[in-house]
């Protein structure tokens, strides 16, 4: 019998001879009896926040396994089946994406995903009522992933409170420049949301500075150049890149862009990364498969892989 002292006081039993994984949680006393493949687990969810989800992670030496998928696509209750399993497959934080007609800073995978949910009829209001569902489910924080535009449409404050209500604790939003960012985060304090700010390979140096200071959760850093998508390989400054960054911030830092495989984030990681995240390649897997169910499966696959590569 192992005993295992998780974020936010949840106890992990493992007894391996009966492969039950029973988790309790001294803090809240929502109880929702699962059948995992291939255990039963009784989990009492209850996830801390971003950066508590880091400072746990740095106290036990490992880096955090942070995926990406666009909300809606296949479609909702395969979304909803996702996360669940994004979860429960060891990933730290889920960063959900909300589809946009417009994604710029998106690859050809990501935009065809926002087109096939749009297409679905997903829209924020569906995804925070499937959200109000699905969260207190989940022992890992989701961080919203969303455009500037679907912000400025529903007031910054009203957008803070829904997304709040729902239980998600972070916010990403890449198209957002510093200098507008002071009503977003005067707003996502005030509504206990902290705002990832990302930094990328062409930030001058007193720019980075001044975005780390201000980011809460985490500092993205994007790997490389151009839109999301999976590379061959990571490019090698990424290796500075987190040294500069690291000179500048106590903050942990997460990488994202272009991972796609086991060694991609066994080097990120190796390169000192806090966290190692994944989009395309789980969209991929998750949107393009020949059914919902063909796609959790492949899901759970790279997940797994992905996942075991990391310390
Ligand atoms: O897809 P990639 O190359 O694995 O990169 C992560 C990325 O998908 C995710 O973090 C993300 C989705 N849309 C974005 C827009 C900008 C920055 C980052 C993102």
């Amino acid at each position: 019998m192992a005993l295992a002292l998780k974020s936010s006081c949840l106890l992990q039993l493992k007894k391996p001879e009966a492969g039950f994984n029973v988790c309790f949680s001294s803090k809240k006393a929502i109880i929702s009896v699962k059948r995992y493949t291939p255990v039963a687990a009784i989990r009492i969810m209850d996830a801390v926040g971003l950066s508590a989800t880091f400072t746990r992670l740095k106290k036990e030496g490992k880096v955090a396994f942070i995926p990406y998928i666009t909300a809606g696509d296949p479609d909702l209750s395969t979304t909803a089946e996702a996360l669940k399993l994004l979860d429960s497959c060891g990933s730290d934080i889920i960063e959900l994406g909300i589809p946009y007609s417009d994604p710029l800073a998106d690859g050809p995978v990501i935009q065809a995903a926002a087109t096939r949910s749009l297409a679905k009829g997903t829209n924020f209001n569906v995804i925070i009522d499937m959200l109000k569902e699905v969260v207190p489910q989940l022992s890992c924080p989701i961080a919203l992933f969303t455009y500037y535009n679907p912000i400025l449409k529903r007031g910054t404050e009203k957008f803070m409170s829904t997304i709040r209500d729902t239980g998600v604790h972070g916010l990403v939003v890449p198209d957002v420049p510093l200098e507008e960012t002071e009503t977003l985060r005067t707003e996502a304090k005030k509504h206990g949301i902290e705002l990832v700010l990302l930094t990328t390979p062409t930030t001058p140096p007193d720019r980075m500075k001044a975005i780390v200071d201000v980011a809460e959760g985490f500092v993205y850093l994007v790997s490389s150049v151009g839109v999301t998508g999976a590379r061959a390989s990571v490019s090698g400054s990424v290796q500075s890149l987190l040294q500069e960054i690291k000179e500048a911030t106590t903050k942990p830092v997460a990488v994202g862009f272009g991972i796609s495989k086991p060694e991609h984030v066994k080097q990120v990681a190796g390169w000192g990364a806090d966290g190692v995240i994944v989009g395309s390649a789980i969209v991929k897997v998750l949107g393009e498969a020949k059914s919902p169910q063909e796609g959790l499966k492949e899901l759970e696959v790279l997940t797994r892989s992905l996942k075991a590569a990391l310390p």
